[in-house]
């Protein structure tokens, strides 16, 4: 295929060429909006717009397409970050925690580490089973099961073996066939792995975590080299842009705004006949400064702003929780409990050896010809392995799972930040699937080698199924205040423990490595008990514990008996055309990195937008309008803006959070 990405005849539009009217207002150009503007305009007869806040990235485009970019010029704490950070968090000593989130086309998968790690089957069915109880429909809610769902994160990919060469040294396995064959998203391992990462696996498995030599085929659970979203036909990063319009020929019935930030959409006063409320119209500004404008929608509002921005879209479109809109002097057009409620994250920290070992970080600090070629810059972290309680627990399980269980009603009623008897019914539920189902059969801790610092090895241990809960909510009426983010990381006491056993755990392989390892630096030999691990996690500003970018629930699809927000179609519960299509919609954090996934709702949501029949009424489920067509040529605009050479200098805190 061809690149289009470098014409100036691309599809996006500069303002004052947006039509007034569209069949899909797109909210955010990231990771599902892109999938969606593609699959959606593959219909000429459908107009697509796509409102993005952030700038196209065209001016660091070269940072982003890097694979090692994401570490040595990564485009985090820049404009292009939305740079948030939580409220202070309680229970980690009133610390901030910063929450990576991309803010340019592509959304979080232009700055995200690029590993593809899928959740494991018995979470995925897990879902589906809570979709279809609780007055849910059992129909609609199986293809969420992980058969369907499989299937649609496949079709994203096109997948390519690793040389094998490279596979016999690093002991890199795999099915191809677990992966797909012709999508638009780039499957592959860099073409230059460390040699310390041969000894992954068997290091693992010493410490309990055998090699698992098919992974992201619905089992999760033991030590594997991962394949990364990146291109193996120039080395570069394959993110939802890249992979999902650049390639595309132009669309006129496809554009694409950068720099417009959404504010709310605009419902009717009225309800239809089925008593759900319609959008007709979606607000955005350029910037605080600037008039905001309204573009009419003829059929549908797809929300896909991400898990930290769709609820705050929502609750200023007047849809959310009563109590949270009245106290920020916002009109309720639809009580909603559910939204903004069920935030959770990854919870991460690093253990740090010295190494005697040549590492990444290594051979890019020598600057030799070979850290400048392409090669060696396709390089990134992909050694995971995911571990189940019984090796954090080390026999303590039964005792911990009884605790867990014995205390739900007391979780539920201290910890759930909502007073609505649906999201505690919803958390309860949820509650009880972790600490039985999930208990033993998915796993609980994940760990990731770090090899991009010079002379030092990290391996991190990330939680993956918590049990704090935390809450995104506004407290004014201003969309251009900022919305609150509040995890209540560590609030449940099962986290702290699960977090210190991981640390715990990473020790045990770091002991398999022998000689690789040196001294270990991060926490320290003399950080052993109990509550001096727990008092680093939680207090220690620079290497305990932060956010692994996994923020998720914030709209979540469930029965609205469980504090849902949207049903298995995507739709907001009380509103006839307004869908939520990104991160948000997981009920619960998935023992995985949630991109594969996220690829894959955007492509099934795709086709159930498209399998739905318009034919007539105005804003209503049934019907479109006639729309302007008139407009459709390609418009030009300057791509090419000079390349903006700027280095980012990452401090030691940016190598050890996720990557
Ligand atoms: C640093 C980092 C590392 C990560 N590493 C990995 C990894 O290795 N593997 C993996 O699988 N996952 C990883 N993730 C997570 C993954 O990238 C996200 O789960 C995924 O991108 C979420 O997709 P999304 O569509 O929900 O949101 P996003 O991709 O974040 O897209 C949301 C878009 O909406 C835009 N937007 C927000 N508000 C508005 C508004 N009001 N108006 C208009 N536009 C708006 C944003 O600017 C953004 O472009 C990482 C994330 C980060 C931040």
């Amino acid at each position: 295929r061809a690149d289009h990405s470098n014409f100036a005849e691309r599809d996006y539009i500069p303002d004052n060429q947006v039509r007034s009217a569209y069949d899909y207002v797109i909210v955010g150009g990231g990771l599902a909006g892109l999938v969606l503007a593609s699959r959606l305009s593959e219909d000429s007869n459908t107009s697509v717009l796509v409102l993005e806040a952030g700038k196209s990235g065209d001016d660091v485009k070269d940072r982003i397409n890097t694979p090692s970019g994401a570490y040595y010029q990564s485009i985090a704490g820049t404009e292009y970050d939305w740079n948030f950070r939580t409220v202070p968090q309680t229970n980690l000593g009133n610390r901030t925690i910063s929450e990576l989130r991309g803010k340019v086309l592509g959304g979080s998968t232009a700055m995200n580490a690029m590993y593809l790690v899928r959740p494991s089957k018995v979470e995925v069915d897990a879902w589906a089973s809570l979709l279809a109880g609780d007055g849910g429909d059992p129909t609609t809610a199986s293809r969420w099961g992980w058969d369907n769902l499989y299937n649609y994160m496949k079709k994203a990919e096109q997948f390519t073996p690793p040389t094998s060469n490279l596979a016999k040294v690093v002991n890199v396995t795999y099915d191809a066939s677990f992966y797909g064959a012709s999508g638009p998203m780039k499957v592959t391992y860099p073409a230059v792995m460390m040699d310390i990462a041969a000894n992954w696996t068997s290091s693992c498995a010493a410490a309990g975590m055998p090699e698992l030599k098919n992974p992201n085929g619905g089992v999760t659970l033991g030590s594997f080299i991962t394949p990364s979203s990146i291109n193996p036909s120039n080395w570069t990063r394959s993110y939802s842009r890249s992979a999902y319009i650049d390639f595309l020929p132009p669309r006129s019935n496809l554009h694409i705004l950068s720099e417009a930030t959404v504010l709310r959409f605009r419902l009717n006063d009225t309800k239809d006949k089925t008593g759900k409320l319609s959008a007709n119209g979606v607000e955005y500004a350029k910037n605080s400064k600037s008039t905001s404008k309204i573009i009419n929608v003829n059929r549908e509002v797809i929300l896909a702003a991400g898990a930290l921005s769709t609820p705050k879209i929502l609750m200023h479109s007047g849809v959310g929780p009563k109590d949270t809109l009245s106290g920020a002097g916002i009109g309720v057009k639809m009580e909603l409990p559910g939204v903004g409620q069920r935030l959770q994250d990854h919870m991460t920290a690093p253990v740090v050896w010295s190494t005697p070992l040549e590492t990444a970080g290594n051979i890019h600090a020598s600057n030799s010809d070979f850290s400048k070629s392409r090669e060696f810059n396709s390089f990134i972290n992909d050694a995971v392995s995911f571990g189940n309680m019984s090796l954090l627990l080390n026999g303590g399980e039964s005792t911990f799972q009884k605790q867990l269980l014995n205390l739900t009603d007391a979780a539920v009623n201290k910890l759930v930040p909502s007073s609505s008897a649906e999201v505690k019914a919803g958390y309860k539920k949820i509650y009880n699937l972790m600490a039985t189902t999930f208990f033993d059969k998915a796993p609980q801790v994940e760990l990731l080698m770090s090899l991009i610092t010079p002379d030092v090895v990290a391996i991190q241990a990330a939680i993956q199924h918590p049990y704090s809960i935390g809450r995104v909510y506004v407290n004014s009426s201003n969309p251009w205040d900022a919305a609150l983010i509040d995890p209540n990381f560590h609030s449940h006491w099962a986290d702290r423990v699960l977090m210190r056993q991981g640390l715990r755990l990473v020790r045990q392989v770091g002991a398999a490595y022998g000689a690789s390892l040196g001294q270990e630096l991060v926490p320290g030999l003399a950080t052993q008990s109990d509550a001096d691990l727990e008092s680093h996690l939680l207090y220690d500003p620079v290497n305990g514990a932060g956010s692994q970018f996994h923020p998720t629930g914030t709209a979540a699809c469930l029965p609205q008996a469980l504090g849902g927000v949207v049903d298995a179609d995507l739709k907001v519960y009380g509103l006839a055309n307004v869908r939520v299509v990104d991160g948000s919609i997981f009920p619960f954090e998935f023992a995985a990195h949630l991109a594969s996934a996220g690829y894959g709702v955007a492509e099934l949501a795709s086709d159930l937008i498209k399998s739905k029949t318009y034919s007539t009424v105005s804003g209503s489920e049934q019907g479109t309008v006639p729309h302007d067509k008139t407009s459709g040529a390609i418009h030009l605009i300057p791509m090419l803006l000079p390349w903006l050479s700027l280095t980012y200098i990452l401090s030691i805190t940016v190598h050890f959070l996720h990557i």
